[in-house]
């Protein structure tokens, strides 16, 4: 049985810092940038998950995407890696791993994939991360653990479980958990959350000022925070999307995908103090 993705599901194990909490014990997120021309979509991500409440927030990129991001962020750290060993070193110690916008189509983003999933954290995989396994899946599944989350727009879910979309959009996003033994989010104007145990909500805030370039990679980065926030995957990712659409409602008209994170204290305070 589908269940709305309603708040009071997920509201009261949502992450809030206490008197005890420092930015280590509160969550480290780590996102991976893509080349040098091509790191919009990770510092999107990032800054989406420190908002969310991630305490400590890395961008891990090429060495020659250090010049373009350190200008670019505060708060967030940059850290260089130049090869899948040296990126699954760096990311050692991180609770939760984003990977994949603005990856890249080629191998290395797989080899970096199979690097991060060594680490032990919660791997969040997007975009490129995920077009990258079209007709190689059997890779991907190898090294995802259940808590890992795959969030694919339709087409991205095409290339990973073709035709499985004929079966309609639960059927097809329960049986593609199943496939992965991952949660998938299946983004949409109403996204379907599914997990690997069978649980399924369908989300019914959506927000038509979503569809703009960079918001996926923003919801990316905000279930990343959750889940280095260390609340569960599935709940992490139904939380994310119904946070992201109320977001893109209360911005509404003009909304660009670097707006959102902006927008996130409002909901916040809103789920926070009810
Ligand atoms: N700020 C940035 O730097 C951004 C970078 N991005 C990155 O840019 C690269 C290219 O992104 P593209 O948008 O071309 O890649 P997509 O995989 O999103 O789009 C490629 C094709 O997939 C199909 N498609 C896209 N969205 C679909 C949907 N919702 N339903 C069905 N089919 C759909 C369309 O045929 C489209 O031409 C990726 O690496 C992506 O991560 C994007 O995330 C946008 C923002
Ligand atoms: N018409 C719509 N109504 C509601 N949500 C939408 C709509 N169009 C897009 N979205 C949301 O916007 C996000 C777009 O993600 P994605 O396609 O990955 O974009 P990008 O790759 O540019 O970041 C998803 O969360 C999706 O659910």
């Amino acid at each position: 049985m589908i269940e709305t993705n309603d708040p009071a599901i997920w509201r009261n194990f949502l992450p809030w810092p206490s008197a005890e909490t420092h930015k280590h014990t509160r969550g480290r997120l780590a996102v991976v940038s893509g080349k040098a021309h091509q790191t919009g979509a990770a510092r999107l991500a990032a800054h989406a998950g420190l908002r969310i409440g991630a305490g400590v927030v890395r961008i891990l990129c090429p060495p020659d995407a250090v010049a373009v991001i350190a200008p670019a962020v505060q708060a967030i750290m940059l850290t260089p890696f130049s090869s899948p060993e040296v990126l699954g070193r760096e990311a050692a110690g991180s609770d939760a791993i984003v990977i994949g916008p603005a990856a890249g189509l080629e191998d290395a983003t797989i080899a970096n994939i199979q690097a991060l999933a060594l680490s032990g954290a919660v791997l969040v995989i997007d975009a490129d991360g995920l077009s990258v396994f079209k007709g190689r899946t059997a890779e991907l599944f190898a090294v995802l653990d259940r808590d890992d989350i795959l969030t694919p727009h339709e087409g991205e879910f095409e290339r990973l479980f073709p035709g499985l979309l004929a079966q309609g959009r639960e059927t097809a996003a329960i049986e593609a958990a199943r496939m992965a033994q991952a949660t998938i989010v299946l983004k949409g104007a109403r996204t379907i959350i599914a997990s690997p145990d069978g649980r399924i909500r369908r989300n019914e805030n959506g927000s038509a000022w979503l569809a703009t370039a960079g918001t996926g990679d923003v919801l990316a980065g905000m279930i990343g925070g959750l889940a280095a926030q260390r609340m569960d995957s599935f709940d992490s990712a139904c939380a994310a999307v119904w946070i992201h659409s109320d977001a893109g409602e209360r911005f509404g008209p003009g909304l660009t995908s670097d707006d959102l994170s902006d927008v996130l204290p409002k909901v916040l305070a809103s789920l926070w103090k009810g």
